[in-house]
């Protein structure tokens, strides 16, 4: 069997897509243009490339964009007044702040004081809250791109076993309530889980974001079963290159699963589609108008 490749960067394409459409009636019905400010402290390369996708996703969806790049040794006290700013400027309905950020920096502190409403990573623990209580809330865009793929494989989530593996609050825990609230039975499963192969091969739906390359083999997937794979891992590859592999061993997992998303142009395309889709959510909210449909 030759699993289905989930084609994450056609998705996010397509999603982009409706995105700038709901865009375009958001400025036509109501005059808003929804922008999103993106805070980037230090010149990480790796950081910089993200931040640039983002930028354009957003003006490509005919969103204003609004990048702010500060020195490495910008002060917390700096970085503070600058999101104060932006907290309270009216154009600006998004804030995303890129992680790391430098040491001298305390980055909860620097997530906290971000104004919930415009919180498009959807880090700040009243997102967290929100999203685990049910209510309307700004979810983290990779756990939010995962559920959407999934949701092309499968009309109905409802009562599918779901595991994730990883409890970060940045992909992890926002995942396994996501997938709760899709009606899935979920395992959460860690560094200290025991037999993780065994608990593995029980998931219809199963999702790696550990950050260890290819650590997922084929034996640990139930035939058949919808592989969502968050791991970017920048390894060794031919003639002193790198290259990029996810957190499940590809070759093998196409072999056994029945769908899986390729790293790179699976789930990472996807994270930056739902930093904009967040973005104009977070518009619609300000203005009190509901859901955008995309
Ligand atoms: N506040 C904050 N929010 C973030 O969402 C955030 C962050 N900080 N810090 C860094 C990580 C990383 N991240 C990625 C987004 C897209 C791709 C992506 O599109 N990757 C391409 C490959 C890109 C390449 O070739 O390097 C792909 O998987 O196809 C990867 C990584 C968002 N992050």
């Amino acid at each position: 069997m030759t699993a289905k490749i989930i084609d994450g960067k056609a998705i996010a394409q397509e999603l982009r897509g409706n995105i700038a459409k709901a865009a375009a009636e958001l400025a036509k019905d109501h005059g808003i243009v929804p922008g999103l400010a993106v805070v980037l402290v230090g010149a990480d390369p790796a950081s910089e490339v993200y931040v640039r996708s983002k930028s354009k996703a957003v003006t490509d969806a005919g969103m204003k964009s609004f990048d702010h790049k500060l020195p490495a040794d910008t002060s917390q006290d700096d970085l503070l007044a600058l999101i104060k700013q932006l907290n309270e400027d009216k154009n600006v309905h998004g804030i995303l702040v890129q992680l790391p950020l430098p040491s001298q920096i305390d980055s909860t502190l620097v997530l906290n004081s971000i104004d919930p409403n415009k919180d498009v990573d959807g880090f700040h623990p009243v997102n967290a809250g929100r999203l685990a209580t049910g209510q309307r809330a700004l979810v983290p865009c990779t756990p939010f791109g995962c559920v959407i793929l999934a949701k092309k494989m499968h009309s109905s989530l409802s009562g599918m076993n779901a595991v994730v593996i990883g409890r970060s609050n940045i992909v992890g825990k926002p995942l396994a309530q996501l997938l709760l609230a899709e009606n899935c039975t979920v395992t959460v499963a860690h560094s200290k889980t025991k037999d993780l192969p065994g608990v593995c091969r029980e998931a219809d739906l199963l999702f790696a974001a550990v950050g260890r390359p290819e650590m997922v083999k084929g034996d640990w997937i139930k035939p058949g079963a919808t592989v969502i794979d968050v791991g970017i891992n920048r390894v060794p590859g031919e003639a002193g290159k790198t290259k990029l592999v996810g957190d499940v061993d590809y070759k093998e997992a196409l072999a056994v699963a029945g769908a899986v998303t390729p790293v790179p142009g699976g789930v990472g395309p996807m994270t930056i589609a739902c930093v904009i889709l967040n973005t104009l959510r977070a518009a619609c909210a300000s203005a009190g108008l509901p859901e955008p449909k995309v």
